[in-house]
């Protein structure tokens, strides 16, 4: 399929009977990708974040983990998650899951330290 797109085109493949049965849910896939193309991109600026914080880390002999840093974060995203009506369990399983990455990252910077 050719990058053409807009009235002209839409209305010529309507009129062959080529139209998508399904707009509706091709148009709610669409909104799904941009979300998960952001979802991405602030994963990528996160993990850069977190980098820098892993050197910083190995460079002051700060511990990798910091569990009661954890701790309000998780308390903060479930406060956050139920005021927009997402799971407070499933964000915490999220955070934790991204933290615990984070984590084996510091450790890793470390390593390569010594
Ligand atoms: O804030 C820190 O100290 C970090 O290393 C970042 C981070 C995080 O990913 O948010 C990761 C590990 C720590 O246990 C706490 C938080």
């Amino acid at each position: 399929m050719s990058e053409v797109s807009g009235n002209a085109h839409e209305h010529l493949a309507q009129a062959a009977g080529d139209a998508d049965p399904h707009e509706v849910l091709t148009a709610y896939r669409q909104s799904i990708d941009n979300i998960d193309a952001a979802l991405i991109h602030m994963l990528a600026e996160r993990f850069k974040i977190t980098q820098a914080v892993g050197h910083y880390k190995a460079g002051h002999n700060l511990p990798p983990a910091d569990p009661a840093r954890e701790e309000k974060q998780i308390a903060r995203l479930r406060s956050l998650a139920s005021a927009a009506q997402l799971d407070p369990e499933f964000s915490e399983k999220f955070l934790r899951f991204v933290i615990d990455e984070v984590i084996h990252h510091h450790e890793s910077i470390q390593a390569a330290q010594e």
